[in-house]
């Protein structure tokens, strides 16, 4: 028997989201979550899809070894273990690949090596991606890992979208330039696009809204990433659930002079306690629209920071683009709030950019179109699926290697 399954993790900082996957019709055989690894009591969800019955439980999960050891218990209990020889590989979500991963790879001890480089510019993300790794290897170590790179997918930036305008010893010294993240997502996403749209992804151009907890827009121009609002790390851009984005360097200076703050300190301020949940207390975009709804003013701002700061994007990479096609919306909040999608693109009618009310509301998983027939430009709401893209991406590799 020829193995055709895929497991997919995708490790974050304090929770692994894994999906397994036949690969022959892509359709998938389990998917879970596991919550709050390293606090008090995790969450573990599971969900073989034979049956459609999730399985939920709390339990003392420490860390991401933990977290992967239980999720192999979960699947082992519905006759999906990792020892089953159906198994053609594991693929690992991994956040920063620096600037030459510009492809999936097979995870050797090179490779392990060069994700670890790369901890300081993704504090959050690669210790997690790592543990997975090690975990997923010493549970199966005769099966291939795979690692398909966030940072993969904008490795066509131009130079001129990629380089911050430093000192350029300094940079090249320090490896400092524009990488951009969530990129799995921008390219699965700008394609089906596409596709939507009914035309091939070379004649698209598109801007790509990734908008869930971490959040980056991206310019696509004919399949390739122009540019994106994520830089040497995963804190530039748009306002996020718990990172500011774009601000003025010297806050920085300033908070280390004046506030008598610590580097590691002001990384902390800015990566987990600004963004909506330092404006306003809370992260979740639907509690932010419950809170407006009940006249709460500081909610009201919050939402108002994070859609000029959106609706800034959409403007520059309009510019970068010259031509654009689609406005694609994606991820938790992408796909979900419709009021988010329709004060983005507010008064931008000039543009070609409208939003169609009744269609903007209507809620489902499947690529749609929420823009009227005849817009200029076509305004979709289109579901990310990386673990999808993961699974492929590292199918394709153990097939051809
Ligand atoms: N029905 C909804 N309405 C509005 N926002 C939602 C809804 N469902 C989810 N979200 C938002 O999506 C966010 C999570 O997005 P997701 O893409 O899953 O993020 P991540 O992958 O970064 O964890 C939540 O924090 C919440 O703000
Ligand atoms: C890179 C990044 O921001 O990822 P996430 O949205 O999963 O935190
Ligand atoms: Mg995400």
């Amino acid at each position: 028997m020829s193995s055709t399954r895929v497991l997919v993790l995708n490790s974050g900082s304090s929770s692994v989201k894994y999906q397994l996957l036949d690969m022959r019709d892509s359709s998938r055989l389990a998917v879970g979550l596991v919550e709050r690894i390293g606090e008090e009591s995790s969450r573990l969800r599971h969900t073989p899809l034979t049956t459609g019955e999730t399985r939920g439980f709390t339990a003392v999960i420490p860390d991401h070894e933990a977290a992967l050891k239980a999720v192999a218990a979960e699947l082992a209990k519905d006759g999906l273990g990792l020892d089953s020889p159906e198994l053609a590989a594991i693929g690992h979500r991994v956040v920063h690949g620096g600037k030459f991963f510009t492809e999936p790879t097979v995870i050797d001890d090179t490779v392990l090596a060069e994700i670890e480089r790369l901890i300081p510019v993704a504090p959050l993300h690669n210790p997690a991606n790592l543990t997975g790794i090690r975990t997923a290897r010493a549970l199966r170590p005769d099966l291939p890992q795979v690692a398909v790179f966030d940072t993969a997918f904008h490795t066509t930036m131009p130079e001129s979208a990629a380089r911050y305008a430093i000192d350029v010893k300094t940079a090249d010294a320090h490896r400092i330039r524009r990488y951009g993240f969530h990129g799995t997502s921008h390219a699965y996403v700008s394609r089906a696009t596409a596709e939507l749209l009914g035309r091939a992804p070379e004649d698209v151009n598109v801007i790509v809204l990734h908008l869930g907890n971490g959040a980056s827009a991206s310019a696509v121009r004919g399949g390739r990433c122009v540019d994106t609002s994520m830089g040497l790390t995963p804190l530039e851009g748009l306002v996020m659930g718990t990172r500011s984005g774009d601000m003025d360097p010297a806050v920085i200076f300033h908070l280390m002079r004046v506030g008598g703050m610590s580097a590691d300190e002001i990384d902390t301020l800015l990566n987990k306690k600004s963004g909506l949940v330092g404006l306003c207390g809370d992260n979740d975009m639907r509690e932010i629209r419950r809170r407006i709804d009940e006249g709460d003013e500081e909610a009201q701002l919050a939402f108002d920071i994070y859609i000029h700061r959106l609706k800034k994007y959409i403007g520059a990479y309009y510019a970068v683009l010259g031509r654009v096609d689609a406005i694609a919306f994606t991820a938790g909040v992408g796909e979900n709030a419709a009021p988010v999608r329709e004060a983005a693109l507010a008064g931008l009618e000039e543009l070609g950019l409208v939003v169609d009310g009744e269609l903007n509301a209507v809620r489902g998983d499947a690529p749609r179109l929420i823009s009227p027939a005849d817009a200029r430009v076509a305004v979709a709401v289109v579901p990310t699926d990386e673990e999808l893209e993961i699974a492929t991406q590292t199918y394709a590799l153990v097939k051809a290697s």
